[in-house]
């Protein structure tokens, strides 16, 4: 097969930033996808309503002219956020969900939670209305290592989580191992997870053997094969409770490249060509319509698009980066040619 449509697929995980950076990697998502969960972990962080208002107004403001790009917005969790804040937001339909970020998990997470006692009352209310929480899941406990963190999460905070607010959505979000892949298969209808386009085709010695990639280094930290095969296994089963969620992370190379570089890494200008070239290898193409277009609009209870994506097939090639008025981003994968491409036909949303 050298074309593929499917209906236009959402991305229910994406940082888009702000200023420049989003103007210069908004275009790339509004080509593929027809809507994005716009994650809120900006500096300052979207907390409020009225943040989340402006957040989207500068997103519309920047979106390509005829995209048809929605932006479903996020809001941050704090200890300070009042139930009554989310239920208004989530009434006029301004947001569909709420994130969680453990305090000192990852990128600009400081201003998340350290106790989870302090967000119950949020958390109640959420599960009343049917509001999804999405949960970055990580513990960030000093006697956890690293590699552990996301399996600690499960058992530490989100099981005991789940016992104690039954009926509350949860997203994991960026699942990256088994234990994350057989607790949502075994979670019912009120647990989904997200999986990103590189926790898909790289483990942790693409990483780090044979000298380290930074363009690699994302939070949650990439893990052993075994792991990798899991989420590989899970996004091609058509279990609907995985679906797409790039986490398009883009920070310029400046940010990247030194001492103490950040996490994240920036997929949204390849994430349908390479998750093609992925399906494609593994003999599954007639799965990727369900993984990145179906399951997740199903999750949040939104109608399925009715525009389609077409993807060729073509000569592997690889890919240029990104300038921003803030300096170059590097596009993942700096080191892979990518066999597929997004054809010009194919109707926006
Ligand atoms: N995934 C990452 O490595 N980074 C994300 C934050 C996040 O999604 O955890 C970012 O905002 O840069
Ligand atoms: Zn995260
Ligand atoms: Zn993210």
């Amino acid at each position: 097969m050298d074309r593929l449509t499917l209906r236009r697929p959402d991305d229910w995980h994406l940082h888009l930033r702000d200023g420049a950076v989003m103007r210069a990697v908004l275009p790339h998502t509004a080509t593929q996808f027809a809507r994005a969960l716009v994650m809120p972990n900006l500096v300052p962080p979207v907390v409020t309503a009225a943040d989340a208002a402006d957040y989207r107004d500068r997103i519309l403001a920047a979106n390509p002219r005829g995209s048809g790009f929605r932006p479903l917005m996020t809001l941050y969790l704090t200890e300070e956020t009042q139930p009554r804040d989310v239920r208004a937001a989530a009434e006029i339909g301004l947001i569909i969900a709420v994130k969680l970020y453990p305090a000192g998990a990852t990128t600009n997470s400081a201003s998340g939670v350290r106790d989870m006692g302090k967000v119950m009352r949020v958390l109640e209310n959420m599960a009343q209305i049917g509001l999804p929480l999405c949960v970055h899941g990580e513990v960030v406990d000093s006697d956890v290592d690293i590699f552990d963190r996301e399996a600690a999460f499960i058992d530490r905070v989100l099981d005991p989580l789940r016992r104690q607010i039954p009926g509350l959505r949860v997203v994991m979000e960026h699942v990256t191992t088994r234990d994350a892949v057989e607790y949502v298969r075994s979670g019912g209808d009120d647990l989904g997870a997200t999986i990103t386009v590189h926790h898909l085709v790289l483990n942790r010695n693409h990483m780090l053997a044979g000298g380290i990639r930074p363009h690699y280094y994302c939070l949650p930290v990439l893990k052993r094969e075994t792991h990798r095969r899991a989420l590989v296994e899970a996004a091609l089963s058509g279990d609907s409770s995985f679906f797409l969620g790039t986490d398009s992370a883009p920070h310029v190379d400046a940010a990247k490249l030194q001492p103490c570089g950040c996490a994240g890494c920036f997929t949204a200008p390849v994430a349908m060509p390479l998750l093609a070239d992925l399906f494609d290898a593994e003999g599954a193409l007639d799965r990727l319509e369900g993984f990145a277009s179906e399951h997740g609009a199903r999750f949040y209870g939104l109608p399925l698009n009715t525009g389609t994506l077409t993807l060729e097939r073509k000569a592997p090639t690889l890919l240029a980066n990104v300038e921003t008025d803030d300096g170059p981003l590097t596009v993942f994968d700096p080191g892979r040619a990518i066999g597929w491409r997004v054809a010009e036909e194919g109707c926006a949303p």
